[in-house]
């Protein structure tokens, strides 16, 4: 960093007022008073050189000349010093050095605040890079060179174009404009970064740019390996015939209230169409059910229904999952990956949660809506699509819209046919048919004969204002079979469960973690299996068909289970 070195100052006559000022300067470090000159002076202050003569002066580096007096004898000695370059500075014109010591004053305390500035770039765990309005690199933090094994001697001082021509740096430098969210490999390290870059104005004028990066070589690699154990998952599925296909019809949907009737006519509509559907509801009330329903009922369920959770995959993966990319896109795209838009080719594109896409997303995925077409991430060959988009959400799109959170025109794009499925508490009287069917699905796919209810049992389950809809339903009939010890569950299961679901419901309350923060390191595992098999045992019963359920859950085999009852004496 370059030093500052002040001016060299002589005054000459000693005017106290000027010599008190020019000494606070000098102790400020503005200016070097270099002493005092006064043939005529005597009783100087002890702190400052005072001089009778011009004499050691005259070859001396000296920058200003204040002459603080006007007096005819004190110009003869001035005129020794003036064969040098020298700005010589009379009283009328000493105002001028007062505006210097201003500014260098101001200059001081920015510098400090420079320093300041300086001291958090340099430790900010980001890399920084910036260049001036010429595009000349000015700055690198520690972080930069950590990252990309760039020292600043190679990089300090040299046009951002020539070191770094496709960096988002360059691209903020050429535009002026912001660049979000830019992904590159540094060369020097073969590290994946993430960038922001945006140029800076100052009062209007363009002083340069500035670059922050991160590096996510590592976040880049799990995704990736994510990624290819799900694409390997899904080649298995469609091997196997599972794959991208609706799996309910409208036969599944089960419910005679006004409000199903209502939404099975909409969806029955829009089967028939190849319009774009927005499906809303509760969590759990069976919008995606109600996605494949529709998808099975249309004149192309012959082709794929691809199904994406917006709110399950993080944004970065997200768009690689929509859009796919090309071998060689980012370090670790080995091969290429066909993404769920070209995936749903011809069919239906099933958008669950959609009101948690990013802002980035919505715009990517409006251009293919509007276009019909796309890239893969890493691609430029523009791929045609013609799908149709059945979008789900649970959240209030118009309140998210109003917010600025969810893009208007994409919002109208999906907002065609509208589907609104209503929660499970609106529609009590579909509660006992649902309880029925329901138990029906649940003993055949876990194999138990078929089971009942009383009708005292029914009208405490009808009661039930079930905040988790139709899945909490099936989860709680699911848990009162397995409990029941007969094919008709007595009623003050049913009873038990219910006061449960509602002490739940109102207070939000769950049951006691088997191990908590604070006392994890206190348990040992063998305390937190005796545990875990006393609770589960509580849960089914000690009877021979509750033992069982407990080892089946438990995923162990009976004799296991009756060793351990032993072993951690829980008889
Ligand atoms: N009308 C219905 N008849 C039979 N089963 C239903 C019905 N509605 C929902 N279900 C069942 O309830 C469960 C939840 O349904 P689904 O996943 O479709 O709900 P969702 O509204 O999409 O939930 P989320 O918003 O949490 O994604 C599923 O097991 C589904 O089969």
């Amino acid at each position: 960093m370059a030093v500052y070195t002040p001016m060299t100052l002589l005054v000459i006559g000693h005017q106290e007022d000027m010599v008190n000022k020019v000494k606070k300067w000098d102790e400020k470090g503005f200016f070097s008073m270099v002493g005092v000159l006064d043939p005529l002076f005597d009783q100087a202050q002890k702190e400052i050189p005072f001089f009778h003569s011009a004499e050691p002066f005259i070859e001396q580096e000296i920058d200003i000349i204040l002459m603080a007096v006007k007096e005819e004898a004190y110009r003869k000695e001035t005129e020794k010093l003036k064969r040098k370059n020298r700005l010589t500075i009379g009283p009328e014109t000493f105002w001028i050095l007062e505006k210097m010591a201003r500014q260098i004053d101001e200059i001081q305390s920015l510098t400090e605040e420079q320093k300041f500035f300086q001291t958090i770039l340099m430790h900010s765990h980001e890399g920084v890079q910036f260049v001036d309005s010429d595009g000349i690199i000015r700055y690198i933090n520690p972080s930069f060179s950590r990252i990309t094994n760039v020292t600043p001697e190679e990089r300090l001082g040299k046009h951002i174009e020539e070191v770094s021509p496709n960096g988002s740096l360059n691209k903020a430098f050429k535009t002026r404009a912001p660049v979000f969210g830019y992904k590159s490999s540094s060369v020097g390290s073969n590290v994946e970064t993430v960038a922001n870059a945006a140029p800076i104005f100052v009062e209007g004028k363009f002083i340069g740019a500035v670059a922050t990066f991160q590096d996510v070589t590592e976040i880049k690699y799990l995704t990736e390996k994510l990624m290819e154990h799900e694409q390997d998952q899904s080649r298995i599925n469609q091997q196997s015939g599972n794959g991208y296909q609706a799996k309910y019809s409208f036969g599944h949907i089960i419910g005679e209230s006004e409000g199903i009737k209502e939404a099975l006519h909409m969806a029955k509509k829009a089967a028939r169409t190849r319009s774009t559907v927005l499906i809303t509801g509760e969590s759990g009330t069976g919008k995606e059910l109600f996605a494949h329903a529709i998808h099975a009922e249309s004149k192309f369920n012959d082709k794929p229904f691809v199904t994406v959770n917006c709110a399950a995959i993080p944004e970065d993966l997200l768009e690689s999952e929509l859009f796919g990319y090309e071998k060689g896109a980012f370090t670790h795209a080995v091969k290429q990956k066909l993404g769920k838009i070209e995936l749903a080719d011809g069919g239906t594109l099933f958008l669950d949660e959609i009101g948690e896409m990013s802002p980035s997303l919505q715009v990517k995925l409006l251009r293919v809506l509007q276009y019909k077409e796309f890239e893969r991430i890493g691609g430029l060959r523009k791929i045609n699509v013609e799908f149709r988009i059945i979008a789900a959400t649970n959240a209030n799109l118009e309140k998210l819209v109003s917010e600025g959170k969810f893009r208007e025109d994409l919002y109208y794009r999906i907002n065609v046919i509208r589907l609104e499925v209503p929660p499970l508490r609106q529609r009590k009287q579909d509660i006992p048919l649902l309880v029925q069917k329901l138990m029906d699905k649940i003993a055949q796919r876990i194999g138990f004969h078929p089971m009942q209810v009383t009708s005292k049992g029914m009208s405490i389950l009808s009661e039930h204002g079930w905040p988790g809809n139709i899945r909490e339903l099936e989860n709680v009939l699911e848990r009162l079979m397995n409990e029941s010890p007969s094919s008709v569950i007595p009623d003050d299961l049913v009873k038990k469960h219910a006061q449960k679901m509602l002490r739940s419901s109102t207070k939000k309350e769950t049951d006691t973690p088997l191990v908590s923060a604070s006392s994890a390191s206190l348990l040992s595992l063998k305390d937190i299996e005796k545990e875990y098999i006393q609770r589960t045992l509580e849960h089914f019963g000690r009877s021979l068909e509750g033992k069982k359920k407990a080892a089946h859950s438990l995923g162990i085999s009976i004799s296991t289970l009756y060793n351990k009852i032993r072993d951690y004496q829980l008889e």
